[in-house]
């Protein structure tokens, strides 16, 4: 008699519930990174799509085409990416940035992908997709079917602007430069199942996901 009479060796495994996925909407520096860790909570995982391409960048093949393409004004003395350099060619010029994404952001969908697939496998719950280009690349990394829950983060564009000059040595106005080069905020506004108002301080941010959660009984 087995120790487990239910387990006998043919019998098939369960397989784990499908995690809950919300989609993180907003304007850069918007906060949705530090929206992600708070939907996510302790035992959820965000996947960032910034990351991912800051790993991809340093790739050796990738690194190689970079110096090709842009010079070695765009990596930095230890050979690798200089990012800033990287931006201010990309973000004045379509063509650059359309040969950047090209070698970027197929190793991004499958990286993103890869844990996808992971985290369902080991039974993770909650999963945050933390994309800047989750509406604008839909139709090429597919992740937007996959979201149950789309979440758009309200900001001041003010707000935004300065904590991008104060946290990231940005110069003013980059924020919205770069965003030139995405889908209008209005639009992702509208995509959003839900707003989560992040024009006070952290407290009340974190109050507003809490609030969230609540709602959706996923406390
Ligand atoms: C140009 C790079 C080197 C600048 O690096 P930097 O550290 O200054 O910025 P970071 O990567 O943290 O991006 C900050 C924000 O800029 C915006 N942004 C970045 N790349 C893009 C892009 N191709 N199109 C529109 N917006 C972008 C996103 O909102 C992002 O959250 C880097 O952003 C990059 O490699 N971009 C191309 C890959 C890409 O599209 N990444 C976006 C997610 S896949
Ligand atoms: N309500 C707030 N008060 C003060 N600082 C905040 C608030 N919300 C976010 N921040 C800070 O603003 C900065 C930008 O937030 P975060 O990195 O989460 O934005 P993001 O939308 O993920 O940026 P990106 O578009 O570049 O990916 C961070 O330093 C974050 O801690």
């Amino acid at each position: 008699m087995p120790d487990d009479a239910t387990a006998s060796p043919g019998s098939p495994t369960k397989a784990p519930r499908p995690p809950i996925v919300f989609g993180v909407l907003g304007g850069i520096a918007s906060g949705k990174s530090h929206v992600s860790r708070l939907l996510a909570g302790p035992d959820g995982l965000v996947l960032s799509a910034d990351a991912a391409a800051h790993e991809a960048l340093r790739d050796p093949e990738i690194v190689e085409k970079l110096r090709a393409e842009f010079g070695d004004e765009v990596l930095g003395p230890d050979g690798m990416p200089d990012r800033e350099a990287l931006a201010r060619i990309v973000f004045q010029d379509p063509g650059s940035r359309k040969r950047l994404e090209e070698w970027i952001h197929p190793v991004v969908r499958a990286t993103l992908h890869a844990a996808l697939e992971n985290a369902a496998t080991q039974g993770v719950s909650r999963v945050v997709l933390d994309v800047p280009l989750l509406l604008e690349n839909a139709a090429e990394h597919g992740l937007l079917a996959l979201c149950d829950h789309l979440v758009f983060i309200d900001t001041p564009d003010a707000d935004r602007d300065a904590r991008a000059v104060v946290t990231r040595g940005w110069a003013p106005g980059e924020v919205a430069r770069r965003e030139a080069a995405q889908m209008p905020l209005g639009e992702k506004r509208q995509a959003a199942d839900f707003v989560i108002d992040n024009r006070g301080d952290v407290e009340s941010l974190t109050q507003n996901v809490r609030a969230e959660l609540l709602r959706l009984n996923l406390s």
